[in-house]
């Protein structure tokens, strides 16, 4: 069965963040996940999992100047120190938090660049972050965004984030395959589910086409659950999604899930 785990991100945004831990436990989650903790220092988090019984299984290493267009660093050309300190940065928190696994976001390319110095200098920043975060235990994952979410972000396709994994070529890093962008570029998701078994070790979920609760929608997601236990996957799945309205009602489809 899967394990399920709440992005206190996009969900539970009724109440403030801080208080999401609660929120998140108390509607039956074991496992968090969030695309950021910066903004709080990694003691005041972690005190807040233990409160709530809670694990942290993923967040993001920073998007950079999100108001200027960056969604991640990793992949420009010339900006590996800030790269390189954007991840050093993730590693203190993900030992803090004790959190198995950090998604490095890449970058947006702008049309006018060359996409094939970015995904060399995500390569190479890849790599440094997988030999830092080897020794610790903790894996890295790279993640698929569907154009009509980050237009021209480096990575669109599963199979393009395949191909700079396999060019990384480190056995703690892997694919973060998020069925709603997936299902956006690739489709046909049963055989995608196939052909990158044991290649990813982070699920997303949520609806297409309005990336609400998994309930609705053109992809049929008990399918899908039943579909990572035929193939033996134990690792987690995000519930990346805006709930349609309030959170807990939004739950009905979980319920079958708590234990
Ligand atoms: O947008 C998504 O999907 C994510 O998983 C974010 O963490 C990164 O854009
Ligand atoms: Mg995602």
């Amino acid at each position: 069965m899967p394990k399920f785990a709440a992005n206190l991100t996009m969900m539970f945004n009724e109440v403030p963040f801080l208080d999401r831990f609660e929120a998140a436990a108390k509607a039956g989650f074991k496992y968090v996940e969030y695309l950021w903790p910066y903004d709080y220092p990694a003691e005041e988090l972690k005190a807040k999992l233990d409160q709530y019984g809670l694990k942290q299984v993923l967040f993001n290493t920073s998007a950079g100047d999100v108001a200027n267009g960056e969604w991640g660093l990793a992949a420009i050309p010339n900006r590996e120190a800030d790269a390189r300190r954007d991840i050093d940065q993730a590693l203190e928190y993900a030992l803090a938090l004790q959190c198995p696994t950090v998604h490095i976001m890449a970058a947006v390319v702008p049309e006018r660049e060359n996409r094939s110095a970015y995904e060399n200098t995500f390569v190479e920043n890849v790599r440094y972050a997988a030999e830092k975060f080897k020794p610790h235990g903790i894996n890295i994952c790279l993640e698929a965004l569907s154009p009509e979410v980050k237009p021209n972000y480096l990575l669109k396709s599963q199979f393009d984030t395949l191909a700079i994994v396999e060019k990384v070529d480190r056995d703690n890093v892997f694919v973060q395959l998020d069925y709603f962008h997936a299902q956006n570029v690739d489709g046909n998701l049963a055989r995608l589910t196939d052909k990158l078994k044991g290649k990813f070790s982070h699920v997303q979920i949520a609806s297409v086409p309005d990336r609400h609760e998994p309930d609705e929608g053109e992809i049929n997601y008990q399918y899908i659950f039943d579909k990572l236990d035929e193939i033996g996957y134990d690792d987690y799945v995000g519930c990346e999604y805006k709930p349609r309205g309030d959170t807990v009602a939004g739950l009905g489809w979980f319920e079958k899930y708590k234990n």
